[in-house]
C-alpha cells in the first residue's frame, strides 16, 4: 500500500460515458488507483455514466463511497442506484458544498456542463482561499486540451494570474495525477489569504 496524504477524494465526472472506450477505462483506472492508495471516494451519487464506473470500482475495491445527491435527482430513472453511503441534500448548491467539505482533494474526469461547473468552482474557491485542497484534471486522451488552451489564453490576456494558473494539476493518467497531487503545494494569494470566509456558511 502506498503512503498518501489524502483520506477522501471527490471525483467530478460525466453523467454520460462519452464515446471513447478510453473514458470508460480511465474512470475504472482512477477508481482502482484510489483503492490502491486506500483513499475513499466522494462523488455526486448514482450509477449513470462515468460516475457509475468510478464509484463501482472504488466500492468493489472495498473502500468507502459517499454519494451526495439532491433529493430531486434521487430516483432510479434519473440517476440509478448509489453504491455505498448516500447523503441526500436539498439542492445542487448544498451538494457541491457537502462534496467539498467531505474531501481532501478534487479530481475531474471527462464530463459535460456539470463536470465543468464543479471543476471551475473548486478552482475559483482555491483562488479565493476558501480551501487549500489540490484540484486535479485527468486529461484522458487530450479531452481537456482546448479548455487548457483557453485558460492559457486567459492568462495571456490578463484575466487569470500566472501564479493562479498552477492551481490546476494536470496529468494524462490516474497514477501520474495522483503522484502530482501528493506533491502539490497549496496556492497562496496575499489578498485571498487575508479574506475571512464564514466557514460555516460556505460549508468548510
Ligand atoms: C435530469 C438529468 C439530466 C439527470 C442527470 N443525472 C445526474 N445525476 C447525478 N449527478 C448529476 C447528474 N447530472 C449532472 N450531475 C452532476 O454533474 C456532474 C456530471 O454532469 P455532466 O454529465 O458533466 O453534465 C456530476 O459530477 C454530478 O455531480
Amino acid at each position: 500500500m502506498r503512503q498518501t496524504r489524502f483520506k477522501r477524494i471527490c471525483v467530478f465526472c460525466g453523467s454520460s460515458q462519452g464515446k471513447k472506450r478510453s473514458y470508460h477505462d480511465a474512470a475504472i483506472e482512477l477508481g482502482n488507483e484510489l483503492v490502491a492508495r486506500s483513499i475513499d471516494l466522494v462523488y455526486g451519487g448514482g450509477s449513470i455514466g462515468l460516475m457509475g464506473l468510478v464509484s463501482q470500482a472504488v466500492f468493489d475495491g472495498g473502500r468507502h463511497v459517499i454519494g451526495v445527491i439532491p433529493k430531486t435527482l434521487m430516483t432510479p430513472e434519473i440517476s440509478g442506484e448509489t453504491v455505498g453511503e448516500v447523503r441526500a441534500v436539498a439542492d445542487m448548491h448544498q451538494r457541491k458544498a457537502e462534496m467539498a467539505r467531505q474531501s481532501d482533494a478534487f479530481i475531474a474526469l471527462p464530463g459535460g456542463y456539470g463536470t465543468l461547473e464543479e471543476l471551475l468552482e473548486v478552482i475559483t474557491w482555491a483562488q479565493l482561499g476558501i480551501h487549500h485542497k489540490p484540484v486535479g484534471l485527468l486529461n484522458v486522451d487530450g479531452y481537456y486540451n482546448s479548455l487548457l488552451t483557453f485558460i492559457d489564453k486567459a492568462v495571456e490576456e490578463g484575466f487569470i494570474n500566472t501564479s493562479a494558473r498552477r492551481i490546476i494539476v494536470m496529468a494524462p493518467t490516474a497514477e501520474e495525477l495522483m503522484e502530482k497531487l501528493e506533491e502539490y503545494v497549496p496556492y497562496h494569494d496575499r489578498v485571498a489569504s487575508k479574506l475571512n470566509w464564514e466557514i460555516g456558511h460556505l460549508g468548510y
